[in-house]
């Protein structure tokens, strides 16, 4: 296995243009596929979560082109559901953001499809989007296990109407059945089952969405009304904003040991939920500024904090290795559904924090963090987990290194992470 020893980094300084967010790019591809007309996408992510989708969509017949650095995609749009004249076997790794949507979208369109990933992407649930497609007519088979990817998938089109969906596991249930359900034959009325969990990737979704041309009725999280027999229209010239997830790191860095990181791509004026962050570097004592498109962090003393941190899934994770420079116990609360994601994250957390020297508390849905003296050399494994990976880079602000094991698995979201890393090391 490939390892990576990180040596203590004494300062961190500079600016950082961030790549692309995995949410909107993906999002981005698909209204674009549905849409009619053409969609230019800049600054799109190149990553292992984003070739997925831009694979299945070739196999469904979608026409895009992309520049050498694949970062500008030029797609021309079906203007409705896909249509395939034989069976298309769809391999989806474990990205998330292709599987939950392609599988609403495929059950609007014509043909026979296979929809598979990494082994890990078959312990990740999909039941609550396939129950609320079956509910207006979609004919969707486990090939393993109940509730479980693959899945085989056959085009029947959706009728519409009302249909409840469970989301208290993951959002991106409700995302794939709203960006869905403009190609259904009438409206859709969409109740919420449970609290809805990451509520903040569902707006960006409904801004996705609007910027395709199609609005959605939300009524408080709740209940949501889609007008049905609706066509994306391409949204021309489309710049995809940095990854606020990404930038956690980064900024991280800049709390913990700047002078100052600037990240730009994303501001005050983001559809990303996760640029709140930077309140809770604020809150943890940080200096930070806030620009239309940037984010600079200045570091402080930082000490711990208490907080439910539901709204921001993925980069409550930094929050979890920056309590290691923090004063006294930081609890990360509400985030049951780390368990369901690229591994068992409140597991795998406790249990490498622990090998730096931490003591850990790991709850059903919460975690909580308290620094050692002075933290121990340790390799940590990162469970094909980019964000683990991305996470404990953090580790070498201290006067110890720090060796992750299988570094390669930041390719998920962000291929050369450590590269961009050490440009920023003094
Ligand atoms: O919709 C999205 O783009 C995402 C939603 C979140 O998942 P959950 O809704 O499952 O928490 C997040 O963790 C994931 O990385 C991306
Ligand atoms: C949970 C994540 O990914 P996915 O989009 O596969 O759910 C993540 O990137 O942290």
């Amino acid at each position: 296995m490939e390892q990576l020893t990180l040596q203590p980094i004494s300062r961190i300084n500079g600016e950082i243009n961030l790549p692309g967010s995995k949410s909107v790019s993906n999002r981005a591809l698909l209204l674009a596929a549905l849409a009619e007309g053409e969609t230019v996408l800049s600054n799109l992510l190149d990553s292992d979560d984003i070739r997925h989708m831009l694979n299945a969509l070739k196999k469904l017949g979608v026409d895009y082109q992309l520049s050498e650095d694949r970062s500008r995609c030029t797609v021309t749009g079906l203007g409705r559901a896909f249509k395939v004249a034989q069976a298309e076997e769809l391999f989806l790794g474990n990205a998330g953001t292709a599987m939950r949507p392609l599988c609403a979208a495929l059950c609007l369109s014509q043909g026979e499809f296979t929809l598979t990933g990494e082994p890990r992407m078959e312990e990740r649930p999909i039941g609550a989007l396939v129950d609320a497609l079956r509910q207006v007519g979609a004919d969707v088979t486990y090939l393993k296990n109940e509730n479980y990817p693959p899945l085989s998938i056959k085009g029947t089109g959706l009728a519409g109407g009302k249909v409840d969906i469970d989301g208290s596991v993951s959002s991106q249930f409700l995302t794939a059945f709203l960006m869905a359900a403009p190609y259904a034959q009438q409206d859709t009325e969409i109740s919420i089952v449970g609290e809805l969990v990451s509520k903040p990737y569902i707006d960006i979704t409904l801004k996705m969405m609007a910027a395709f041309g199609v609005e959605v009725e939300n009524d408080n999280y709740q209940r949501f009304i889609v007008k049905g027999q609706q066509i994306y229209q391409g949204a021309g010239e489309f710049l995809v904003e940095g990854d606020a997830s990404s930038a956690s790191y980064f900024l991280a860095a800049g709390a913990i040991k700047g002078g100052e990181v600037k990240v730009t791509g994303v501001g005050k004026k983001s559809m990303q939920g996760d640029v709140l962050f930077a309140d809770v570097l604020a809150a943890m004592g940080a200096d930070i500024e806030w620009g239309d498109d940037y984010i600079i962090a200045r570091s402080g003393e930082l000490s711990a904090v208490d907080m439910d941190m539901n709204h921001i899934p993925d980069a409550a994770m930094t929050i979890a290795t920056t309590a290691l420079f923090a004063k006294g116990t930081t609890a990360i609360r509400n985030v049951y559904n780390w368990r369901v994601k690229e591994t068992d994250r409140l597991a795998a957390m406790a249990t490498e924090l622990k090998k730096v020297g931490a003591t850990v508390t790991e709850g059903h849905d919460f975690i909580e963090v308290t620094p050692p003296a002075s933290l121990n050399h340790a390799a940590i494994d990162t469970y094909d987990d980019h964000r683990m990976a991305m996470c404990f880079s953090l580790v070498a602000l201290s006067d110890t290194p720090v060796t992750i094991n299988d570094p390669k698995c930041t390719s998920k979201t962000f291929p050369d992470y450590f590269e961009r890393l050490q440009q920023l090391s003094e």
